[in-house]
């Protein structure tokens, strides 16, 4: 007998019986780099010698868990929320206290108020585009906004299965979610030459191809990038909107980075304000989903779980399909809709956080900077390496040396060759950290080359 109390061969659900897609998820966060680096790290604890004496993991998008400093105004919101008897207590100011009063009336009353403050925000950000705050859902990260979003989308069987363009390289969850929902992944080449930028004949040749086998039905961007760290031009941004318009896809603009611009003469644009600018043909016509989240940015609070999607131009019917679905789940939980308010709704120049709030951001998004200009240029100094600027994002895609050894070694470890010997790292760990990191990088790809080339 199992010990459960049953026999293997009794149980309902078994490899043989489970969902087919979920064993076709990859998830290379949880993938054997990270899992001998825990090996490693549990070894160390352990006391065995090894020529270094701590793992820096700069595998891992979690700013906080990489020693970036929390806003002092959020976490203080969220204890009030948390427990509204420190509303008497002194040490905290009135600006985050009416704040929390203010949320915590709200979400008596339901979201609403939520979804209007971060109608109001999107409004701001965009130069005074409206958004109607029946278009935002909030959501519990942005993830769950684009699983919800694809989950829409799929439909079909065979040559009439839903296929939706994704950038390589690209961010997991989104090749994890359409494998999990039976979609087509058609993929999209970003130019690593053109620092990562979007070609248009590529997303033509790619659609081309993928119509032969599915019928693809939405393109999903993630601007700022990750894993490329590039940051996409007004230009393309446009192009990408006439190409989705002539081929009747559905946009995805994944925006959680918007932020995090670094780059001298790079600059974020959203997808909704470019679209609302280019004039009614489009702006009529294109649907658009955008996500932001809590968990970027200078915010880096990705354990609060929050975020929101803005829908344009969905059709009503499915627009209330989409709010019966995420009705279902139940709203996100309290505290990262908490969070998602201050995040949209800050403190102000008359407040007394403000001075705080914005040393804290601009010092923030200052070390990300400095951190992403650090990267690019000590890994360009290694001979072999390439490293395009780190224009936004957390992140570094850089590619190694070309020789046949490396292709080799690469292949054996089961890598798509496409991506041989390129690798991300994040620019998250404390600057003396990721000096380190660096250092080491530089050591090993030396010696490497030296050994087999
Ligand atoms: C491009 C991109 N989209 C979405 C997410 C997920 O964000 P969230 O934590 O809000 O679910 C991440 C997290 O790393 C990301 O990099």
């Amino acid at each position: 007998m199992a010990q459960n109390g049953c026999e293997h061969s009794e149980r309902v659900l078994t490899m043989d019986t489970m969902n087919p897609n979920v064993k076709r998820v990859e998830y290379a966060v949880r993938g054997p780099i990270v899992q001998r680096a825990v090996q490693i790290e549990r070894e160390l604890n352990m006391g065995i010698k090894k020529p270094f004496t701590e793992v820096i993991k700069a595998n891992i998008g979690d700013c906080h868990a990489m020693g970036q400093k929390p806003i002092t105004f959020f976490r203080q919101v969220l204890a009030l929320c948390s427990y509204p008897d420190l509303l008497e207590d002194s040490k905290f100011p009135e600006d985050a206290k009416s704040r929390a009063r203010r949320i915590l009336q709200a979400i008596s009353q339901g979201i609403e108020m939520i979804r209007q403050d971060v109608a109001r925000y999107i409004e701001r950000r965009d130069g005074g585009i409206t958004c109607d705050p029946d278009n935002i859902y909030l959501s519990t990260g942005a993830s769950d906004g684009i699983v919800t979003m694809l989950k829409l989308l799929v439909s079909g069987e065979g040559v009439s299965r839903t296929g939706v363009m994704i950038s390589i390289p690209q961010y997991p969850l989104y090749s994890a979610a359409l494998a999990d929902l039976g979609a087509v992944q058609i993929s999209y080449y970003l130019d690593e030459d053109n620092c990562w930028s979007l070609d248009i004949n590529e997303l033509r040749r790619a659609l081309q191809e993928a119509k032969k086998h599915c019928s693809p039905q939405a393109l999903c961007i993630i601007n700022p990038g990750n894993p490329t760290g590039q940051v996409q031009s007004r230009q393309c941004i446009e192009d990408v909107i006439r190409f989705a318009a002539a081929e009747k896809l559905f946009l995805m603009a994944d925006e959680v980075y918007q932020d995090n611009v670094y780059a001298e003469g790079s600059k974020f644009h959203s997808f909704k304000k470019v679209l609302f600018e280019m004039g009614p043909e489009y702006s009529e016509k294109v649907e658009l989903a955008s996500f932001h989240s809590t968990s970027k940015c200078y915010m880096g609070e990705c354990g609060f779980r929050g975020g929101y999607m803005e829908v344009i131009n969905l059709d009503p019917e499915v627009k209330f399909q989409l709010t019966k679905l995420v009705s279902v789940r139940l709203c996100p939980p309290v505290p990262g809709q908490a969070l998602l308010d201050v995040v949209v709704n800050p403190p102000q120049p008359d407040e007394p956080s403000y001075d705080t709030f914005i040393k804290e951001r601009t010092d923030t998004l200052a070390t990300l900077a400095e951190k992403a200009s650090m990267t690019q240029e000590i890994l360009n100094q290694v001979p072999g390496i390439k490293c395009n600027p780190v224009q936004g994002a957390m992140y570094t895609f850089p590619r190694e040396g070309t020789s046949s050894r490396y292709v080799l070694l690469y292949e054996a470890s089961g890598r798509k060759r496409h991506l041989f010997g390129s690798w991300q790292m994040t620019i998250l760990p404390p600057v003396e950290k990721l000096k380190i990191v660096l250092a080491k990088i530089k050591e090993f790809h030396q010696h490497f080359v030296e050994q087999y080339s």
